[in-house]
């Protein structure tokens, strides 16, 4: 697929693959967070039109905000971050019109070049997530994205689709196994048997599937980690998940890049950090949100 390109630098996406070196990014969601990661940074940034964020930039709290909120942040974005994830939450609150906005902002960014990380958390039994994944993954989807965000409380086992689908896409599946709120720790962190918590069980099944979907390199099944100092620490474990690893809670939860690279010491190639109000609280002036995107990004990739 033909992107516009980024200021000359990235010129391809899958498919096209190509780099200014002419280095072949290949196929896959890991090859291309990869080159993206060198050309920008590791960060992504979030697309949370909350409403008080649509408030502080002058906004309407409505589908025509969401429509113009989409324009400055793609603006923003092309040519500053490799990543952007919209949650789907705030679009979906407005109804179909929500949803579209939500579209032309996935589009829009796909074809720019950026990779786009729909935060819609899905997860049920099997044949409903065979219908998710229609959605979302893969050729044909009605809403493709490169990667989603799935909760695995109905089991791991139960995500095939989602899994072949990622797979087969150069897409990636982001499975929650540490969120970013402490709300989480009683289930997370809940004795899984065999000395491990749930937590570490779930890295350790992920890692199972991608030794057996990309055996020797990074799968398409990563997982989503808070970046703070939880007991017990994952360090290890992280890395052997062979997996990329979405690090939400920068800045407005409290998180620090410095936490971020301790939390990740152990696969800090690996890691998208990602921010949302507090990178989004230096617009509506795109040349401002842009600077404070490039700022950040250079933050982490000095840490990372
Ligand atoms: O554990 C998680 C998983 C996802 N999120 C999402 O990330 C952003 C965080 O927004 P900030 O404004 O940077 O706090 C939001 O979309 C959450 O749904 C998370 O925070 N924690």
């Amino acid at each position: 697929m033909p992107s516009a390109g980024w200021c000359g630098t990235l010129v391809g996406r899958r498919g096209l693959a190509d780099v200014e070196d002419g280095a072949d990014v290949g196929e896959s969601f890991a090859a291309w967070f990869a080159a993206v990661r060198q050309a920008y940074g590791p960060l992504v940034l979030g697309a949370d039109p909350h409403g008080q964020v649509l408030a502080d930039w002058g906004l309407s709290d409505d589908a025509d905000g969401l429509e113009r909120f989409t324009d400055i942040v793609l603006g923003a974005a092309a040519g500053t971050a490799g990543l952007i994830k919209p949650q789907s939450a705030f679009y979906e609150r407005h109804g179909w019109r929500g949803i579209r906005a939500l579209s032309r902002l996935v589009a829009a960014a796909r074809g720019e070049g950026l990779l786009v990380i729909l935060d819609v958390k899905r997860g049920d039994v099997g044949s409903t997530n065979d219908a998710y994944a229609q959605a979302y993954l893969g050729e044909g989807a009605a809403l493709r994205a490169d990667a989603i965000t799935v909760h695995p409380y109905l089991g791991l086992a139960a995500m095939g689709e989602y899994i072949t689908r990622a797979n087969q896409s150069g897409g990636c599946l982001l499975v929650v196994v540490r969120s970013s709120n402490p709300e989480g720790r009683a289930v997370q962190g809940a004795d899984a048997g065999h000395g491990q918590t749930v937590d570490q069980r779930l890295l350790a099944d992920i890692g199972a599937l991608n030794a057996r979907l990309a055996p020797g390199g990074v799968g398409p099944v990563g997982a989503v980690i808070g970046p703070a100092a939880v007991e017990p620490p994952l360090g290890a474990v992280l890395a052997a998940a062979n997996g990329l690893l979405l690090a939400p809670g920068v800045g407005a939860q409290g998180a620090s890049p410095a936490d971020v690279a301790a939390t990740f010491a152990a696969c800090p190639d690996r890691v998208m950090p990602s921010a949302s109000r507090s990178l989004l609280a230096a617009g509506p002036d795109v040349a401002a949100l842009r600077d404070a995107t490039a700022r950040l990004n250079e933050e982490f990739r000095a840490l990372l």
